[in-house]
C-alpha cells in the first residue's frame, strides 16, 4: 500500500460552516494521517476554489498532511496540491491521470467491483467507495452499500479503499473489518462540537 493518509477530511463549504477552523483543529492531531480534500459547492467560482485550496496547501505543509482537490484538476495544478479526486461526472480517470501526471495522488469514486477494477486499470491511486451509509451532506446519491459493499470492492482491487458516506467514529470498525484502508468524512468533523477530539477518535479507530 502507498503511504496515503487514512483520514480524509473533505471541506464543508456550505453556508455557516468554517472548513478552515475544522482543518486547524484536525491537523495537529492527525498530521500526516490527514488527507484534506478541497471540495467546494458546484456554484463556487474557480477563484473561490483556488483561494481555499491555496490556504489548505499552506496549512497542510508543516504537518506533512496531503491536500487533494475535488473535481477541479486545474485548481489542483495551480496550487501544487498533491493530486485530485474525480467521479462519474468529472474527467475520466485516464484523462485525469494525464492532467495530473504520473506522480500525483489520484482518487476516483466507485461503488461496485467492476467500476473499481476499471478505475484501477486506468490509473487511480485510491478509490472512494460509497455511500456506505445514509448522508445528508450530498443529495441524489444511490442507496448506501454498507460494509458489505465495501467488502466487495476491497476484495476486487489492490489500491487503498476509502469508505465515504455517513461515516462516524462508531462505523469505522465495521468498515475496516470490511477492508477499508481509511475513511472520508464531511459531517463527522464539520458538525462536531469538538473537531480535535473527534479527529483523535477517528485516528484511534483507524489505526488501532
Ligand atoms: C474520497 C471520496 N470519495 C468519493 C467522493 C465523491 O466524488 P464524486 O462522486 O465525484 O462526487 P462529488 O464529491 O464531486 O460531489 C469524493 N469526493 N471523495
Ligand atoms: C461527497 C460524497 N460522496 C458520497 S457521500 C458524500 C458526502 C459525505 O459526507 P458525510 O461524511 O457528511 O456523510
Ligand atoms: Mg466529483
Amino acid at each position: 500500500m502507498p503511504s496515503l493518509g487514512r483520514l480524509h477530511l473533505i471541506t464543508d463549504t456550505r453556508p455557516g460552516r468554517d472548513p478552515l477552523a475544522v482543518l486547524r483543529a484536525a491537523l495537529p492531531v492527525a498530521r500526516a494521517e490527514l488527507v484534506v480534500q478541497v471540495r467546494v459547492e458546484d456554484d463556487a467560482t474557480d477563484r473561490e476554489a483556488y483561494e481555499l485550496a491555496q490556504r489548505v496547501v499552506g496549512l497542510c505543509r508543516p504537518y506533512g498532511a496531503t491536500c487533494l482537490v475535488n473535481d477541479r484538476l486545474h485548481v489542483a495544478l495551480a496550487v501544487a496540491a498533491a493530486g485530485g479526486h474525480v467521479g462519474a461526472e468529472d474527467l475520466p480517470v485516464a484523462a485525469a491521470r494525464r492532467v495530473l501526471g504520473a506522480g500525483a495522488v489520484l482518487g476516483a469514486t466507485a461503488r461496485e467491483p467492476g467500476g473499481a477494477a476499471a478505475a484501477v486499470a486506468a490509473g487511480v491511486t485510491y478509490l472512494g467507495v460509497g455511500p456506505c451509509h445514509a448522508t445528508t451532506t450530498k443529495a441524489g446519491l444511490p442507496d448506501p452499500i454498507g460494509p458489505e459493499g465495501v467488502r466487495a470492492v476491497a476484495g476486487a482491487v489492490d489500491v487503498p479503499v476509502i469508505a465515504i458516506g455517513g461515516v462516524t467514529v462508531a462505523s469505522v470498525p465495521a468498515l475496516r473489518a470490511a477492508g477499508a484502508y481509511g475513511v472520508a468524512v464531511v459531517g463527522a468533523l464539520s458538525a462536531s462540537p469538538d473537531p480535535a477530539r473527534t479527529t483523535a477518535e477517528l485516528i484511534e479507530a483507524l489505526t488501532c
